[in-house]
């Protein structure tokens, strides 16, 4: 596998060769910014989704018992954030500078903050009338915040993407909660986030990414 901009490249080669496996329900949800990032690295490796019923088969393979999980060679690790880390530095979209890093590690907790919030109004609150007011401040407080933070770093950077001037795990992480992952419906990007609205196209832009999502199965998560 061809892969450039990667500083230490003995250890790349090396991952290159490892083979890959991606545990997770079939739906996006969790998972779909580890799927998001092997698309844009070329990266072959096994999608294994599984349904609710085969969840149990699969739980006692998993060091917490939740998924995501990422088995690499023979050893299975998990922890969403731990996973797209690991893999963007793998692939060269984790920055050059521990400082680039750093910001890329700040987009993404923030943008999880968002959906950790998300998940909690749509999944984990049964009270109907309690439901509703978590919905409203995701799509009302929460959201729109989110995304007036991530305007003000576009408009700083001044690259068209969050972080350096090429593509990152912080982006994808853009792409996916806007675009189909399970917060996305509760995301609204409209005119008053015009550099967010770019860099998601900018993102969309990119040949392996526009080429995974031109074929990727929809989700309702
Ligand atoms: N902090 C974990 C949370 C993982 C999580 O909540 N996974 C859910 C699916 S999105 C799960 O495995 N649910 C099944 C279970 O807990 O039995 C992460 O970010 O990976």
């Amino acid at each position: 596998m061809h892969v450039d901009r990667l500083p230490h490249m003995t250890y790349i080669e090396k991952m290159a060769d490892s083979a890959l496996k991606l545990y997770y329900f079939d739906g996006r949800g969790r998972a779909e910014v580890a799927r998001l990032i092997l698309a844009a690295a070329g990266k072959e490796y096994e999608d294994l989704r599984f349904s609710e019923e085969e969840w149990p088969k699969y739980k006692p393979l998993t060091p917490y018992g939740q998924v995501p999980a990422l088995q690499v060679d023979d050893v299975v690790y998990a922890q969403s954030n731990a996973i797209f880390s690991f893999l963007a530095r793998e692939f060269g979209f984790l920055g050059g500078s521990s400082l680039e890093i750093f910001k890329i590690d700040e987009i993404v907790n923030l943008v999880n903050d968002f959906v950790n919030a998300s998940a909690d109004a749509l999944f984990h609150t049964d009270d109907p009338a309690a439901k509703e007011a978590a919905l409203k401040k995701v799509k009302e407080v929460v959201g729109p915040r989110t995304l007036g933070f991530l305007e003000v770093i576009l408009e700083k950077n001044g690259t068209g993407y969050l972080v350096g001037d090429k593509l990152s795990l912080a982006d994808i992480v853009l792409l996916d909660a806007t675009t189909g992952g399970m917060a996305s419906n509760l995301l609204d990007v409209n005119d008053d986030y015009p550099l967010v609205k770019k860099t998601i196209e900018l993102v969309k832009s990119n040949e392996k990414i526009g080429k995974y999502l031109a074929t990727r199965k929809d989700s309702p998560w």
